[in-house]
């Protein structure tokens, strides 16, 4: 479902953030990203949904080569790809039922659908009894929990999570974890870079290291891999 081929990407300021990575990743897999401050793992993810492009290199994302899809065809890929941020990145005048729902985009799908598509995601979140609540109202791990019913609301095949317990207390991390290990559990791929350690060592899955912009270590199953 990803492949990419000596993928190299130079920073407009010279910085090389991937100095030749390759990597396939299959559909259904649950693949941590880790690698200390700096070594190029938000470059990596964000190449994969056209947020940065690459230098050089193939990359292909469900079937589509990005180095050659068209600007105008980035919504299209963009609609298989549920994104998750450290920040949830959540409209702050919109409430959380809008906030998913505004992630649909669909103009032809009916209000009723919409509905039932929303209110599934938010239950599947445990936030159904918060849909009329706005950001601002909720816990750093309710906002969050808004953001990945958001993210899976188009039923992406794939979701990509930078950081996503990055502002969250271990226990609060613990159960965003629980939610993403139900949504792989469906058969969604998930690509998430952290810096838990913990996470990574107890709730196994591959590990991808990233250091200087190369892939050092790719291990099914593998620990958090570096010291850092
Ligand atoms: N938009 C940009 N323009 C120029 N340089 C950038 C840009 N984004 C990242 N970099 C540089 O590329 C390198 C890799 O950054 P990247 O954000 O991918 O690392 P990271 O592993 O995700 O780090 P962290 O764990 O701190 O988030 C860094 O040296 C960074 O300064």
């Amino acid at each position: 479902m990803i492949e990419m081929t000596n993928v190299y990407k130079k920073y407009p300021n010279g910085i090389v953030a991937a100095n030749g990575i390759d990597v396939a990743i299959k559909q259904g897999e649950f693949v941590y990203v880790v690698g200390p401050s700096g070594a190029g793992k938000s470059t990596f993810i964000k190449m994969m949904y056209r947020e940065e492009r690459s230098t050089s290199g193939t990359i292909v994302v469900n079937g589509m080569n990005l180095a050659t899809l068209k600007n105008k065809n980035v919504p299209y890929l963009r609609r298989q790809i549920g994104v998750v941020f450290q920040d949830f990145k959540l409209l702050p005048r919109l409430n959380v039922y809008e906030n998913v729902a505004f992630a649909l985009e669909v103009i032809e799908e009916s209000p009723k659908i919409i509905r039932k598509k929303v209110m599934d995601v938010l239950e599947l979140v445990g936030l159904k009894n918060k849909a009329r609540m706005f950001p601002t109202e909720l816990s750093g791990g309710e906002q969050q929990r808004v953001s990945i019913a958001r993210s899976i609301v188009n039923t992406p095949k794939l979701v990509i999570a930078d950081e996503p317990t990055g502002n969250l207390d271990p226990e609060t991390s613990w159960e965003i974890m629980n939610i993403f290990e139900e949504i792989n559990s469906r058969g969604t791929t998930i690509v998430m870079a952290t810096h838990n350690r913990e996470i990574v060592n107890t709730i196994r899955h591959r590990v991808i290291v990233v250091e200087g912009g190369l892939i050092t270590r790719d291990e099914y199953g593998g620990d958090y891999g570096y010291e850092g």
